[in-house]
């Protein structure tokens, strides 16, 4: 129970096309997590899942039942939003038990259910506190709650975490990726935060304007990038990018020139490409201080110091920005040259309309596994 497929879903508000023909399936039990830059149609293609946008054409099923013309009470979903949308005259347990009353719930099944969303959320000492009285953490928990008691086929969350402040946001993260694991059920996740999509999720699926740029397991993004949007918006600090030009093909990969020093990228060639410009992709963590296959000098204009890692910024050419995070204890100033060394196997190379050369790494299982869960404290 629970598995969701969306086929050609399509959403237009008047001229405006916002969501382009999204075909996608989410398996039962999966954890999914659209994510994407502002106003790429994450939340729209959210609310039409749940009944609270029409689609414009296309065909939603939930478990085989199709369910476009569905009220959302009727399609066994629970959403939980940025607002928690909590009754502050309720207190906790009312506000958790709440959709169970407007099914009129008998109260012996309403508190069993009550109880145990509020065990597995930690909430047990404050069930009849009111809402006012807890933090926005513990708030979030309650709405959480209200959308367990329901045993929906599939959760879906809004952005739930974007009110709170980061070490509550990494400490929620850690919670719901604990509770999926406990319910084992399907939740497909919004947000416009790549880390909370990288940690959480089995599979991503970033938007682009209105389409899908990619799908896939989360080191399946940061490993093979399929394109230019996707490269730049997984990973942190982002993808370094710099023109080459291609020299030759062989077996070897696609040969490159930059600034007069040749590097062989092992990605699978294409047709055509020799004279060809082409986008070089090196990962601020894949660049170390001294040689590689190729070296970069650069001229840090800042220096940010975090203790683990120190991440060093400079400019070069027109408009071209360098990163490199450099271990904490790096020897980088502002205003002194260093040289940064790359290694080929690191690299991605794109081609001019934006695609990756497909890269000739292998991903292993652990690629692909799903989170790991913390174990309970
Ligand atoms: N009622 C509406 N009428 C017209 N355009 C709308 C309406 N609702 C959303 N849009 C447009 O649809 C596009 C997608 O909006 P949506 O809220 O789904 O984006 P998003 O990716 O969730 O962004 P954000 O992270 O900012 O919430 C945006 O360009 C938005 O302006």
């Amino acid at each position: 129970m629970g598995q969701l497929n969306l086929k050609n879903i399509h959403k237009n508000y008047g001229i405006y096309d916002v969501i382009k023909g999204i075909d996608l399936e989410v398996n039962e039990g999966e954890f999914v997590v659209f994510v994407g830059p502002s106003g790429c149609g994450k939340s729209t293609l959210l609310r039409m899942i749940a009944g609270l946008e029409d689609i414009t054409s296309g065909d939603i099923t939930i478990d085989d039942a199709r369910v476009n013309n569905l009220p959302p009470v009727r399609r066994g979903i629970s959403m939980v939003f940025q607002s928690y949308a909590l009754y502050p005259h309720m207190t906790v347990y009312e506000n958790i038990a709440f959709p169970l009353r407007v099914q009129k719930m008998a109260e012996a099944e309403v508190r069993e259910r009550v109880e145990a969303a509020a065990g597995i959320l930690q909430l047990g000492e404050r069930l009849q506190q009111k809402p006012g009285m807890l933090s926005g953490g513990q708030r979030q928990r309650v709405a959480i709650g209200r959308a367990i008691v329901r045993k929906p086929k599939i959760f879906l969350f809004d952005e739930p975490l974007s009110n709170l402040d980061a070490a509550l946001r990494g400490e929620m993260r850690i919670e719901l990726t604990r509770l999926h694991h406990d319910l084992k059920a399907t939740m497909i996740y919004v947000t416009h935060d790549q880390i909370e999509a990288m940690t959480m999720a089995d599979r991503i699926v970033v938007l682009n304007a209105g389409d899908i740029a990619q799908v896939g397991a989360p080191l399946e993004l940061y490993h093979k990038p399929q394109n230019l949007f996707v490269a730049r918006f997984i990973g942190n600090p982002p993808m370094n990018f710099l023109p080459v030009t291609c020299t030759g093909v062989s077996e070897a990969g696609v040969t490159v020139d930059y600034k007069g020093q040749t590097l062989t990228v092992p990605v699978e060639p294409k047709a055509d490409l020799e004279g060809q410009t082409l986008t070089l992709g090196v990962r601020p963590e894949h660049t170390r201080l001294g040689g590689g296959d190729i070296s970069i000098k650069i001229t840090p204009t800042v220096i940010e110091r975090l203790g683990i890692n120190t991440i060093a910024y400079a400019t070069f050419g027109e408009d071209v920005t360098f990163c490199s995070l450099t271990p904490g204890s790096a020897p980088v100033r502002v205003d002194e040259e260093v040289t940064i060394g790359v290694r080929a196997a690191d690299c991605h190379l794109f081609t001019e309309d934006g695609n990756a050369l497909e890269r000739r790494v292998e991903l292993t299982d652990f690629d692909f596994e799903t989170v790991m869960v913390p174990e309970a404290t």
